[in-house]
């Protein structure tokens, strides 16, 4: 295969005649056995509305440390809210990541049921006027753009193209902000990131055109993430991985510390809680490789087997342990 990542038009996958949802669906599903990372374009999202999204970040991540501290992870739990510098470690044989984030998962009001479940719980928010909104917005849009990736999965994998939607319609997803501090010449040990594979199903990804994010090929050889204009990023994490009996792959990757300081946002789109995850193999159970598990179980299981205590972790991303799992 080549040094860069195929680049899918995915706006054919609206289109009314299934004969042209299923040209895209083929080059999603090509994708998804190969490396599991490629660029999508056709998503509808205008150029200025992904402008605004990074401002909004930018403002964040310059508020001074204490406002960002008052919403600290720690002090929300529930997978949401600000974590520092080298307070992730994504890859457990290296030093701690050289980044910072701030997380927002599924936007639920303080009386809803479901409050208290797993994983659901209330969002903090900076007061920085329009911010929510820009954020909610955009959490919003991957969900839809999510859905719209999964309906071609379905068509590409032969299943009912409505096959996942039942399973993404209160999902854990998770948006991430992300800043990359630049090197400044300091020299550390510390990755952006340490290398991993996403816990979920996809990622949806935006950069600015600042590079960072590698990946490593199924050859094993190290290769860069390119910055398409216009594009995001997607790739497939273990739970679908998982969920296509390992039909699809889900690929380590990692970022190295920027030459200057970049901004990145990613939507990690896992299913609902209880769901139940039953690797996809007609009715040939001998043949699945995994028992099935509930969203939730899985997530749990993963970060438990991962962290001690699982304290920061997110339910997008776990290290990858052992021999790689895409290889
Ligand atoms: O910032 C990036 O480019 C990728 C981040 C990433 O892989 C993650 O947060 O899971
Ligand atoms: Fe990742």
């Amino acid at each position: 295969m080549n040094d860069t990542l195929p680049i899918i038009d995915i706006s054919g996958l609206s289109a009314s005649s299934k004969a042209d949802r299923a040209v895209v669906a083929k080059m999603l599903g090509r994708a998804c056995r190969d490396t599991g990372f490629f660029a999508i374009t056709g998503h509808g999202v205008p150029a200025g509305t992904m402008r605004a999204l990074f401002d909004a970040s930018r403002r964040f991540f310059a508020l001074p440390e204490p406002d960002r501290a008052a919403l600290s992870i720690h002090r929300h739990g529930n997978n949401r809210g600000y974590f520092g510098l080298a307070e992730e470690r994504l890859d457990p044989g290296a030093a701690p990541d050289r980044k910072e984030g701030f997380n927002i998962g599924l936007d639920l009001a303080a009386d809803d049921p479901e409050i208290g479940r797993p994983f659901r719980g209330i969002n903090p928010w900076p007061a920085l006027p329009g911010w929510r909104e820009t954020m909610l917005a955009h959490f919003e849009r991957c969900l839809s753009i999510g859905r719209i990736l999964h309906r071609g999965f379905c068509l590409d994998l032969g299943l009912p193209e409505d096959f996942f939607a039942p399973a993404l319609d209160r999902s854990l997803a998770t948006l991430r902000l992300l800043r990359y501090p630049a090197a400044d010449g300091v020299a550390t040990e510390a990755p952006g990131a340490g290398e991993h594979t996403d816990y979920g199903n996809i990622t949806i990804l935006a950069v600015e055109g600042v590079a960072g994010l590698e990946l490593r090929r199924r050859d094993g050889v190290w290769i860069e993430a390119p910055c398409v204009e216009g594009a995001f990023i997607v790739n497939i994490g273990d739970c679908l991985m998982r969920w296509t009996n390992d039909v699809y792959v889900s690929t380590p990757h990692r970022v190295r510390v920027p030459e200057r300081e970049r901004l990145s946002i990613a939507f990690f789109l896992d299913p609902n809680p209880d769901v139940v995850v039953s690797p996809i193999n007609g009715d040939a159970s001998a043949l699945r490789r995994y028992p099935p598990i509930t969203g939730a179980d899985y997530l749990r299981s993963r970060l438990d087997a991962t962290y001690d205590p699982p304290a920061v972790r997110d339910p997008g991303d776990v290290p990858v342990k052992g021999a790689p799992s895409a290889v």
